[in-house]
């Protein structure tokens, strides 16, 4: 077994060759983090009975450059080369192939808690498993529960994305699971990415995670509001929390289901996760509305338009005012009152808007890439401030309880709440919608 540290990693990159390690060799955090950063590829080595050793092999000019390797400090076998394919015409990402069927884990790099999962192939029950592959940057898995309508574009946007090893969608309906993700699989062409897709059953049977998107559970129809939903949907969203943090105990929840905050809320409590790795998705959805209605009546378009959707992710939204711009000048210069206030009202009503439209289920484009949003933000550790539904820390006068606030997103999850100036009667909307929040709260914990 050797032990590869950052400058092996160092050395590839100068080389401007993958890294090649044996299947129980171990590779530092630190070297996974510059791989990384360097965007050199790390490649397992499996034994084919008939291989040579890259050292032993002369390189060939038509499959890329010569991995790296080093001399095992045991007296096992050297590692076999593995079967390296170029995947694109750029080397973005080499396909590893073994040559025979194995089983277990392809890798002995150890795992850092909190650190992305490194991009390794999921250990598959029955059948061949499924290449490996190792990208320039191409690492973590995200699960997407639920692989409804949107479940389903949320997927669509991560995988596209081309950032991450592999996504894996989970419902109870297997089949429905498999075959979004199958279909998926059949985009890369089209789209250009190389993330692996699995469709499964269960969150345990699509192992750990970096980030978890939870959308199962039922969708509202015409007639009903959305905490309607909140009985059924909270024995759906606790008992997958509790499974999630289990099978994977050191990811970022991002939950979509409804009633949203008081989900976000439900399944924080449930995981036993901090505050930081819990956190709702509506206000990104909310203020994309907000921005779309706006731009709709006038001669500007949604990206000019910028504004902050917080409080609940219904009738107590929030959209201050104050805050919004268009191209950085208030947004009620360049609107008449009137028309603002019509297009605050429709954004608020705009998840019914689309449940009467449509006549069963609720909207599932703008939610799904919503979530996916917020999970590249997050995996990108872009530290973007977005709107999102977060344990209330005391900023804006509200404590200890999920409500829509600017949050700024890191790798982990939320890394804080950034205050902005709200007028008075905005930040009495904001407190008000965390005390209907509670209450709905409270009524759930007295009804089970
Ligand atoms: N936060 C938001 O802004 C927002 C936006 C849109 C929808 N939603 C909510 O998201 C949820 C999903 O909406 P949808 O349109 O995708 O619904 P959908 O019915 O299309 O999909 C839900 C999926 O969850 C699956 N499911 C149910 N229980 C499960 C379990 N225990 N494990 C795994 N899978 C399970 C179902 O089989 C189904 O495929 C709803 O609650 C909806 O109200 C929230
Ligand atoms: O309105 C719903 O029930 C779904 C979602 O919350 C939405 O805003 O579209």
């Amino acid at each position: 077994m050797t032990v590869w540290g950052a400058d092996a990693v160092e050395d590839a990159h100068r080389a401007g060759q993958a890294l090649v390690i044996a299947a129980r060799d171990i590779l530092t955090p630190l070297a996974q983090e510059r791989a990384r950063e360097l965007q050199v590829a790390i490649t397992t080595a499996v034994t084919p009975p008939t291989a040579v050793t890259p050292r032993a092999s002369a390189p060939s000019p038509a499959a890329g450059p010569a991995p790296v390797t080093r001399a095992s400090a045991s007296t096992a076998p050297a590692p076999p080369a593995p079967v390296l394919v170029r995947a694109r015409a750029a080397p973005r990402a080499w396909v590893y192939s073994p040559p025979a069927p194995f089983v277990g884990a392809p890798s002995g790099a150890l795992y850092r808690r909190g650190a992305p999962v490194a991009g390794r192939s999921a250990v598959r029950a029955g059948g061949p498993p499924r290449p490996v592959v190792v990208g320039a940057g191409r690492t973590g898995r995200v699960v997407v529960v639920g692989a409804g309508h949107v479940g389903m574009i949320a997927a669509l946007r991560l995988v596209d994305a081309d950032q991450f090893a592999e996504v894996v969608l989970v419902d109870i309906d297997e089949g429905r699971a498999a075959g979004i993700a199958l279909d998926l699989t059949h985009t890369a062409a089209l789209s250009g990415f190389a993330t692996a897709v699995r469709g499964v059953g269960t969150v345990e049977a699509a192992g750990p995670a970096d980030y978890v998107v939870i959308t199962a559970g039922k969708p509202r129809q015409p007639g009903m509001s959305r905490s309607d939903l909140i009985s059924t949907n909270a024995a759906i969203v606790g008992d997958l929390a509790r499974r999630c943090a289990a099978v994977s105990p050191d990811a970022v929840l991002v939950v979509v289901t409804n009633p949203l905050d008081e989900m976000t809320q439900h399944a924080w409590q449930a995981s036993g996760f901090p505050s930081s790795r819990v956190v709702g998705m509506a206000g990104v959805l909310d203020t994309a509305r907000f921005q779309a209605l706006a731009a709709l009546g006038g001669s500007f378009r949604a990206d000019q338009v910028s504004a902050w959707a917080l409080g609940s992710h219904g009738e107590e939204m929030v959209i201050p005012l104050s805050q919004a711009r268009i191209d950085g000048r208030p947004l009620t210069d360049r609107i008449p009152s009137a028309d603002v206030r019509a297009v605050v009202d429709r954004a608020r009503g705009s998840g019914a808007e689309v449940v009467g439209l449509l006549r069963s289920g609720s909207a599932f484009m703008a939610p799904g890439m919503s979530a996916a949003r917020m999970v590249l933000a997050m995996a990108r550790d872009s530290g973007e401030v977005l709107p999102a539904a977060v344990l209330a820390d005391g900023t804006y006068g509200i404590r200890d309880v999920y409500v829509g606030l600017p949050a700024r997103l890191g790798r982990h999850g939320v890394t804080g709440i950034v205050p902005v100036d709200l007028q008075p009667d905005e930040l009495a909307a904001l407190r008000a919608a965390a005390d209907r929040i509670r209450e709905r709260l409270a009524d759930l914990a007295t009804a089970s």
